[in-house]
């Protein structure tokens, strides 16, 4: 007979005289301060416990253990894991690797014609199996990133309230003022590093979304783990909540957030100000925080109001602008010129189009321009025309101010295009559609090899298609996209244009910035990323028509954009993790999330002699006690 209780009894008993010894705490993370308030709650699960001699892998026994996704495997827990942990009989006969498992992901997500269904596949996979689910993801990400990030997940934030099935993230809402650091305890991992937060005002170019903005932080910070490897119980997407200004969402019966407008002035500020400081004092100064697709009236202000005394950044300033120049390096080896050689023409003056400007400037001054000269090359429309020192209403707002041009005003697009005159043509708008066959077959007529960006997300807000780009050009056209489009054929030639969009970076950027414990993120290493991305750019990447590598070595970008940022955070003395590692790939690699599965059972294990029932494929491990 097969002695189950004997066996599962003697396990229980360890699993709880640890757990008595020293609750919730984990022998691998001594206790903090900021630990201390999370060890009081009592959903932390324990996944590690020294017994004497014994490690005992976790104490989430039976279904629980399944029914984490942190801990379960699915058909992959080997026989005496079943045994151990009570799951045995709780699931089918077969046992499966991982690999297999992968396969039947693939099948699974490819029986969906709807991308949205797919995105839902994917979510339903993450709250099952997170392991699985990022593997997966690390290993498709050219099919996948589409899913979980930008078009589709543009969608599932707009069906939020449709779709929204099981709490993922937290969300602060205003309701909660004074009492923010109450609700940030209720999270339930005690060494979050990094934290991606919007208040959901401006959700890709789909603007103000509320509360259905949760979809961005969530899918940011499942890049964070499949791009760059950092550990998930790491990540926690927040949505700050103080309504929206959306009529159609406040009219929505399916719209799960406030049903009021925004607050804004004073109270909203206060807001921030508490959220911020409740998240150093709940887990440490160093917790990186990512503002992501906030109005830019309130964007540009909270990251000059705490750029030094958080350690934070703005993805769509400072992210995009770092993937936008790595982009315009890459293009300097086809046309031959200097970003001082080149006039720059954006539409859209917005977070996106003055990041991009500024570290372009940033760029060209290192390169030994003049600042004045540098901004002169750059020219920029906003939704009331060209920004002119001119204008007829006077006032420009401080961030564009300087890239403002003594001329007369001008409205019109194309008018302006065939002013200018740029060499590069960058969309940040939001506008669809604003990079007109004419102004494409103009940007062809005054350039040999024109540069022309649509960077608006997510695919139905792009200023052009790449098909557009490629056929108003004959073909000449340096072209990338925010978000990405299918190959395109012109003759006997196919362009495969690459995404120029902030997910090459922001993931490396964290993973640089959590590893060493960085205080501030100064805007160097924003252009440290943008040389490593660019310098990872390969003749047969430009031959394809691609400023982009593939989507596939994100993963190795990633790594070298960390030992960059790694290396500027010890250059600078803004790093607090100490003694400086000499090998800084294999100490950044050491911290990595481990994509495959974990053993569930002791690393120590006296194997009970006992007599067994053989009803599962025979493993060598009993066969080597029976
Ligand atoms: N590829 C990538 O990695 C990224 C892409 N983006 C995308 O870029 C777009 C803009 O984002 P962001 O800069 O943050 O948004 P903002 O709201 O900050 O800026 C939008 C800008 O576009 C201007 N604008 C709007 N309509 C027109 C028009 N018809 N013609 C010319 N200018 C116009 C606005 O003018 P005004 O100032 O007068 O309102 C504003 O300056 C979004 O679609 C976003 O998804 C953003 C970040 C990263
Ligand atoms: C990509 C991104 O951050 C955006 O479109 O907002
Ligand atoms: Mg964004």
């Amino acid at each position: 007979m097969f002695s189950r209780p004997l066996l599962y009894g003697n396990f229980s008993k360890i699993c709880a005289s640890a757990a008595a010894r020293q609750p919730h705490q984990s022998v691998t993370q001594p206790t903090t301060a900021s630990t201390a308030v999370a060890n009081n709650n009592t959903q932390i699960r324990e996944y590690h416990e020294v017994v004497g001699d014994i490690l005992c892998p976790s104490q989430v026994m039976g279904i629980d253990h399944i029914r984490d996704p942190r801990l379960n495997k699915g058909l992959a827990f080997t026989l005496e894991e079943r045994q151990v942990l009570g799951i045995h009989g709780l699931q089918p006969a077969r046992f499966k690797t991982q690999e297999e498992q992968l396969e039947l992901c693939k099948i699974a997500v490819n029986r969906y014609s709807e991308s949205l269904n797919k995105y839902l596949y994917l979510s339903d996979l993450q709250d099952r199996n997170e392991r699985l689910f990022f593997r997966f993801l690390s290993e498709n990400i050219e099919e996948m990133m589409p899913i979980i990030y930008t078009p589709t997940v543009g969608l599932a934030c707009q069906r939020f309230g449709l779709i929204y099935r099981r709490p993922r993230g937290l969300f602060v809402t205003i309701n909660d003022r004074g009492h923010v650091f109450d609700v940030i305890k209720n999270w339930p991992e005690p060494d979050v590093r990094a934290i991606v937060v919007t208040d959901g005002e401006r959700i890709l170019g789909l603007g103000d979304l509320g509360a259905s903005g949760m979809g961005i932080p969530v899918g940011k910070l499942a890049l964070y783990t499949a791009l760059a490897g950092i550990k998930p119980h790491q990540c926690l997407p927040i949505l700050i909540d103080v309504g929206t200004n959306n009529i159609d969402l406040l009219e929505d019966p399916l719209y799960v957030g406030l049903r009021q407008k925004r607050v804004v002035g004073r109270e909203y500020d206060d807001f921030i100000d508490e959220f911020m400081q409740a998240v150093v004092k709940r887990y440490g100064q160093n917790t990186l925080i990512q503002f992501e697709d906030f109005g830019n009236h309130n964007a540009f202000r909270f990251l000059d109001k705490y750029r030094n005394t958080y350690c934070t950044f703005n993805d769509d300033i400072q992210g995009t602008a770092s993937v936008a120049v790595a982009g315009l390096y890459a293009s300097k080896r086809i046309t031959g010129r200097s970003f001082a050689e080149y006039t720059f023409l954006f539409a859209g003056a917005g977070e996106a189009a003055i990041g991009i400007a500024d570290l372009v400037v940033k760029a060209m001054v290192a390169e030994g321009v003049s600042l004045e000269e540098a901004r002169s090359k750059i020219w920029m429309v906003d939704i009331d025309g060209l920004l002119t020192t001119t204008r007829k209403d006077g006032n420009l707002e401080g961030h564009k101010f300087n890239y403002a041009k003594e001329v007369e005003p001008m409205k019109n697009l194309e008018d302006i295009v065939d002013k200018i005159k740029p060499n590069v043509l960058i969309g940040a708008s939001a506008a669809a559609g604003i990079f007109t066959p004419k102004i494409l077959q103009t940007m062809a007529a005054n350039n040999e090899r024109p540069v022309v960006f649509a960077l608006s997300n997510p695919t139905s807000k792009a200023e052009c298609t790449a098909e557009q780009a490629y056929q108003n050009t004959e073909g000449r056209v340096i072209f990338s996209s925010g978000s990405p489009f299918p190959p395109v054929t012109i003759g006997d030639k196919t362009f495969y244009p690459g995404q120029g969009n902030n997910a090459y970076i922001f993931p490396g950027v964290a993973l640089g910035v959590i590893a060493t414990g960085t205080h501030h993120i100064p805007d160097d290493m924003f252009l440290i990323a943008s040389q490593e991305l660019a310098n990872y750019v390969s003749d047969a990447d430009l031959e394809r028509g691609s400023l982009y590598p593939p989507l596939s070595s994100i993963r190795e970008i990633s790594m070298r954009i960390a030992m960059g940022v790694t290396k500027c955070a010890y250059d600078k003395g803004l790093a607090s993790t100490y003694p400086e590692p000499q090998d800084k790939r294999k100490w950044l690699e050491e911290q990595l999330y481990n994509f495959n599965y974990e053993s569930s059972l002791p690393v120590t294990w006296v194997w009970p002699r006992m007599p067994y029932i053989k009803t599962r494929d025979e493993s060598p491990l009993l066969a080597a006690i029976k």
